[in-house]
């Protein structure tokens, strides 16, 4: 039995390490991924990442952690393995049905999404909030989240740290379903 945790990061996260280095620091998307993995293996816990600078695509993955996900338009369609030679099956053939906690730092989202709020209510499953900065000590309106009331944990001002620590906690602390 595994616990399986999935690393949501929103709009402009790609550029982790680019981007205004003075507030986001210089580690980068694939640094933070890199050490996501390392620690996961050494806590005995599966790390998916993810990212997107589309909202909806961010609410399609939330949708596809809880094992659902089906458009209408993937109803109608023939399968993904009758479609694309099995391509997408294989890329998913290692993805739980279900994950047991979500990270994810939404990005501008934060301060916008209804829908990415709405899609990790709908799936139920616990997740933590993470931001890089603090976004307390910046513009007024970043004090605003769609996710805080729900989030079991909020990380921020910890920097690229704040990964770590929001794995650590989650592995650690919330009572994660096992699932296979
Ligand atoms: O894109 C981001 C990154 C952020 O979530 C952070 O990690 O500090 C803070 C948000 O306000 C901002 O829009």
């Amino acid at each position: 039995m595994t616990r399986h945790i999935l690393l949501i990061n929103g709009p402009n996260l790609n550029l982790l390490g680019r981007r205004e280095p003075h507030i986001y620091g210089s580690t980068t998307l694939a640094d933070v991924e890199a050490q996501a993995h390392a620690q996961a293996a050494s806590l005995d816990i599966s790390l998916e990442t993810f990212q997107s600078n589309h909202e909806g695509a961010i609410v399609d993955r939330i949708q596809e952690a809880a094992g659902w996900g089906l458009t209408a338009k993937s109803l109608d369609a023939p399968s993904s393995a009758e479609s694309d030679g099995g391509e997408q099956s294989k890329n998913n053939s290692n993805r739980p049905d279900r994950v047991s906690a979500i990270v994810i730092n939404p990005g501008a989202l934060t301060h916008t999404s209804v829908a990415v709020r709405d899609a990790l209510l709908g799936v139920n499953i616990p997740f933590v909030e993470l931001h890089v900065s603090n976004v307390y000590a910046r513009e007024p309106w970043r004090k605003h989240s769609y996710f805080s009331d729900k989030a079991v944990a909020i990380i921020c001002g910890m920097g690229a740290y704040g990964y770590t620590a929001a794995i650590e906690f989650a592995a650690r602390h919330m009572k994660l379903e096992e699932v296979d």
